[in-house]
């Protein structure tokens, strides 16, 4: 059976769908060292942003199939090292958009009337209601920094506030910020105009202290900020200097550059500053929403299904990846078998799709062609996480075409060719009604034949006796042909022979092989 490890809280509702397929450890509050020493054993891994999943854990967790990060954030993931090793990384992108939305307008609100600092004062017997004068959003301008899911429900709901609405967003469109009813300004001018500034953004090297010392000192000294996206995309010493000097007027921060917040001028600040303990997607729905979604996704995945918020791998819906999941069997079969017609190097691959199939998104079809035509180098190492990463840093060049025009089988055809060291070569595969894989081409000689698990392929001159001699020559070493076809272009020109064949070819046969006369060229291949 599966084991997952549960290293964050995480709700019951996704613990309960994986205990269906595995064993699940919840172990929270683990030390670096502790998780490096139990992760060998482990499937799977569930995640909040509490738990690093560092390069060096990734490594040691050797058996590890997927990463499931039930949130929307995977900066704490090591993405690239999990993708080196063919682990799947997954998230909730949607689970928690309203929860992170409403905790921003509750700061937001919270820091305009005061509400914790009164609060307090209450609760500390007082009744000072002069020290809590606040202010309305009311008419006030708000710049939206990142228009993406949590970004536009706070636009939403903001503008019926009767907000007016700045967004800076290098990716979204006019339109998009039009439908909002968001002016797209930059990032200069949102900062100059704005009362209000609220970050909804990914930590990227481009956004990391987007808000510095700098773009603090163009904000209005009547400003206040918002960030309950994640931390370091405020350079939170710049930040504490600002407050105290009056150069804007509040900050609510949900999220830090170091979490837990440690020491910090932060803390040192009275009510110009909020901060909360990282609780955007603190609420029992939420909760819910991304523990599901992401134990669904490890369940899958464990039960060899693919996932539907991969962050790693080409994000298709699962209905798509299930329609294409035969042809993703193909290309993957011609793949293995064109790399080891071709032998030696490769240093191109031609990934064709053909008829109806070249109206299909390219890209699952393209790395499943990869992880074939690794599989014979790689093995089991190669999958379709890390294929794209592994040809590239094999300097194999991936050219893709289409034609729709071939109309060659229902479905449409898939042609690779791949150029090595050792020459070209190529084949074209279908699936037949039943769908069944079918090669119909070698070096564009028409065949048709299902591939089998061992098989000979020749080049030969199209002449009487050839295939006699061939069949007699494997009997003599107890090869029993289990099928054999002929294809070629014209009458007594150059031919290919594929043979079925029940065992592995015993060795020194194919040098044999290539001494009969007419015979030019001879391959085996294990599929
Ligand atoms: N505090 C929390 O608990 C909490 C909860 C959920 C999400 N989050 C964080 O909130 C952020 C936004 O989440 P989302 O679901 O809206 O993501 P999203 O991907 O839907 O939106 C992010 C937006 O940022 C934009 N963007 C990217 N780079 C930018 C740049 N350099 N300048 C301006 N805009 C840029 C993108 O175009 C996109 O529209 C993420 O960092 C996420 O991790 C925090
Ligand atoms: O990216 C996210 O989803 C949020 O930061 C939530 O993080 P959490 O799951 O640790 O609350």
């Amino acid at each position: 059976m599966s084991k997952v490890l549960v290293s964050d809280p995480i709700d019951q509702a996704g613990i309960d769908i994986l205990s269906q397929v595995a064993q699940v450890d919840v172990k929270t509050n683990l030390s670096p060292e502790e998780l490096v020493s139990i992760i060998p054993e482990y499937d799977a891994m569930m995640i909040r942003s509490g738990t690093r999943v560092t390069k060096e854990i990734i490594e040691v967790g050797k058996q590890l199939k997927i990463i499931g990060r039930a949130g929307v954030g995977v900066d704490n993931v090591d993405v690239p090292a999990a993708t080196r090793q063919g682990i799947v990384v997954v998230n909730s992108p949607e689970g928690n958009t309203i929860a992170a939305a409403e905790h921003a307008l509750a700061m937001m609100l919270s820091l305009s009337r005061h509400i914790p600092e009164a609060n307090q004062s209450v609760k500390n017997s007082q009744w000072d209601r002069k020290r809590f004068i606040g202010a309305e959003v009311y008419k006030k301008t708000i710049g939206i920094v990142g228009l993406g899911k949590i970004g536009s429900h706070v636009a939403t709901v903001v503008r019926s506030m009767g907000m007016k609405l700045l967004a800076y967003d290098p990716f979204i469109s006019l339109e998009r910020a039009d439908q909002l009813g968001c002016r797209l300004v930059d990032m200069d001018l949102l900062l100059r105009e704005s009362d209000y500034v609220t970050l909804h953004i990914p930590k990227t090297p481009e956004t990391t202290h987007l808000i510095n010392a700098e773009a603090l000192a163009t904000m209005k000294p009547t400003a206040r900020i918002i960030n309950c996206s994640r931390g370091g995309v405020i350079d939170e010493a710049a930040l504490s200097e600002a407050l105290k000097t009056g150069k804007i007027a509040g900050a609510a921060l949900d999220v830090f550059e170091s979490e837990p917040l440690g020491e910090s001028p932060l803390r040192e600040l009275g009510k110009e500053v909020i901060l909360t303990p990282h609780l955007g997607a603190s609420t029992a729905e939420a909760q819910v929403n991304v523990a599901i979604d992401v134990a669904e996704q490890i369940r899958d995945v464990l039960l060899g299904l693919p996932a539907r918020s991969a962050v790693n791998i080409p994000g298709l819906s699962s209905n798509v990846l299930e329609q294409l999941k035969p042809y993703m069997r193909l290309a993957e079969t011609l793949g293995n078998l064109v790399s080891q017609l071709a032998g030696g190097r490769i240093e191109q691959l031609n990934v064709r799709l053909q008829g109806e199939l070249a109206t299909n998104n390219s890209q699952p079809l393209v790395v499943a062609s990869l992880k074939g035509l690794l599989s014979q180098a790689l093995r089991e190492r190669v999958n379709y996480v890390n294929a794209s990463i592994e040809a590239k840093e094999r300097g194999i060049r991936v050219i893709e075409t289409r034609d729709a025009s071939v109309q060659d089988y229902s479905g449409g055809s898939l042609l690779l060719s791949a150029k090595g060291s050792l020459g070209e070569h190529s084949v074209t595969g279908a699936l037949l009604s039943d769908g069944e894989i079918h090669i119909t081409s070698i070096d564009e000689f028409p065949i048709n034949v299902p591939p089998s698990h061992h098989m000979l392929f020749t080049l030969h001159r199209d002449m009487p006796g050839i295939i006699g001699k061939i069949g007699s020559l494997l009997g003599s070493f107890n090869v029993n042909i289990a099928s054999m076809q002929v294809g070629r272009k014209i009458v007594r020109g150059d031919a290919v022979m594929v043979l079925s064949i029940d065992d592995p070819l015993p060795e020194g046969i194919l040098t044999e092989i290539t001494k009969v006369p007419g015979i030019r060229d001879a391959y085996t291949v294990t599929l």
